[in-house]
Formats: structure tokens, sequence, C-alpha cells
């Protein structure tokens, strides 16, 4: 079985992500391409990490009228990622013409509560409950709608897998045990977030920022 973490790789510079990626890509399974590395790098930038013949996952978080999301979907068709994400909470229309304008080996996924909020965060936005009540809520959208699964939390995805057993669940958020948690409010382990049900865990500063990347992959790997 290939390694289910994705590294994220959260930089602008295209050198630096080359170097990082030609260090570990024998310990993770994929590379995950957010909005700071994409709104640098634009198409380029993932042609370029395709290159390292690793799974490319967009996490571009499209969230808009569904008009505009699909049209966006589809200009994303040529590069024919493995994986990307919407917000669940764009409604169903919104989801069920991204998933159309997808192609079809692009598991299109929906972000729920974002792993940097909590139930203070989720309040203040007027939704009372917990994160977990919301991701439920939201997964349930996204499923109706015909989305290979979800973005949750570690905290989540065990409830979420066992109302959704056949959906795709990518669980950022990861922190290996006595490190740095930083931004981020719902956190597990990649061993706890694997073992309660995750098909991939994301994983960014814990080995891009470690002294030494490499290591700290192979360590990640090690416990899972
Ligand atoms: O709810 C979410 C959705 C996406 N992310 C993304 O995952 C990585 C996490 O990076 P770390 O450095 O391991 O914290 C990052 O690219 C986020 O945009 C998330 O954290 N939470």
């Amino acid at each position: 079985m290939s390694c289910p973490v994705y590294l994220a790789i959260d930089m602008t510079d295209l050198d630096a992500a080359n170097a990082l990626v030609a260090r570990v890509r024998n310990h993770v399974g994929g590379l995950k391409l957010g909005l700071e590395f994409f709104c640098h790098n634009g198409h380029h930038g993932v042609h370029e990490m395709a290159k390292h013949k690793l799974p490319i996952f967009l996490d571009l978080k499209l969230h808009d009228i569904p008009n505009t999301v699909a049209k966006a979907v589809q200009a994303l068709r040529p590069l024919e990622p493995a994986i990307l994400t919407v917000h669940a909470s764009g409604g169903r229309a919104m989801l069920e013409d991204a998933k159309a304008a997808a192609g079809i080996h692009t598991k299109v996924v929906a972000v729920t509560v974002l792993t940097s909020l909590d139930a203070r965060d989720l309040a203040a936005t007027g939704i009372e409950g917990t994160p977990h009540d919301q991701v439920r809520r939201l997964a349930g959208i996204a499923r109706r709608a015909g989305l290979d699964g979800i973005v949750c939390s570690g905290a989540e995805v065990k409830a979420a897998k066992k109302e959704w057993p056949d959906g795709f669940f990518v669980v950022p958020g990861v922190r290996p045990a006595n490190s740095t948690v930083g931004d981020q409010k719902r956190v597990v382990t990649p061993g706890q977030a694997m073992a309660d049900g995750a098909s991939i865990v994301v994983i960014g500063r814990p080995i891009t920022k470690a002294e030494d990347p490499d290591l700290a992959a192979r360590a990640i790997e090690a416990t899972l």
C-alpha cells in the first residue's frame, strides 16, 4: 500500500519546493498544493510538481456560486489532479456542479469545518453546536451531492466513516506527538487519524519546517 501521507507544499518558491520534494519523495504518498503555492506558481507550478510522479492534490477550497465554481473546476481539468477541494458550505447545487465539471479521475472532496476552528469560532459565525455536529451536517450534504468524500479533523473521522463507509476521508491538522500545533485547533496524531478511518493524512510544517525533512517524514511513516 502506498504511503497515506500527503505533503502540504505551503510555499511560493518553486525551486525550494522541488528541492524539498526531491528529499522526501520516497516517504510521502502525494503532494498537496494549496492557495499559497497555486496563487504564486499557477498551472506551471503544478506541472513542475507533477514531474515528481506523485499524485497531486489541489487544495484550492473553491467556494462561490455554482456556475463560478463549475467554470473554475473546468479550468483546472487539464491539470488532472487526483484530489480537488471545494467548501461544503457552498451548498448542494455548488457541490453537484463541481463534481459534474471535474474529470473522472479526480476525487472531489468537500471541506467541512477547518481544523483551525473550534466551537467558539463556529459560534462567532452564528453556527451553534460542536464542530462534530457541523461536520456531520456538511458530510451529509456532500454525500447526497455525489462527492467522493470530505475533509475533516481526526476528531470527527471515526464518526464520519461510520456514516459513510465508502467515503474518502482527508485529515489535515495532524501532528506527531510533541510537535508544535501552531494555528491548528482540532489535532490528532497521524497514527490515530489512520486508525480512526482517514484515507489520507495531510502534513505540512512538521515535515517542511523540520531540521531534516527526510528524517521527519520517515519517522512519521514509521508510525503508520
Ligand atoms: O481543515 C483544513 C483544511 C486544509 N488544511 C490544509 O492542510 C495543511 C496543513 O498544514 P500543517 O502545516 O500540517 O498545519 C495546510 O496546507 C492547510 O491549508 C488544514 O490545515 N485544515
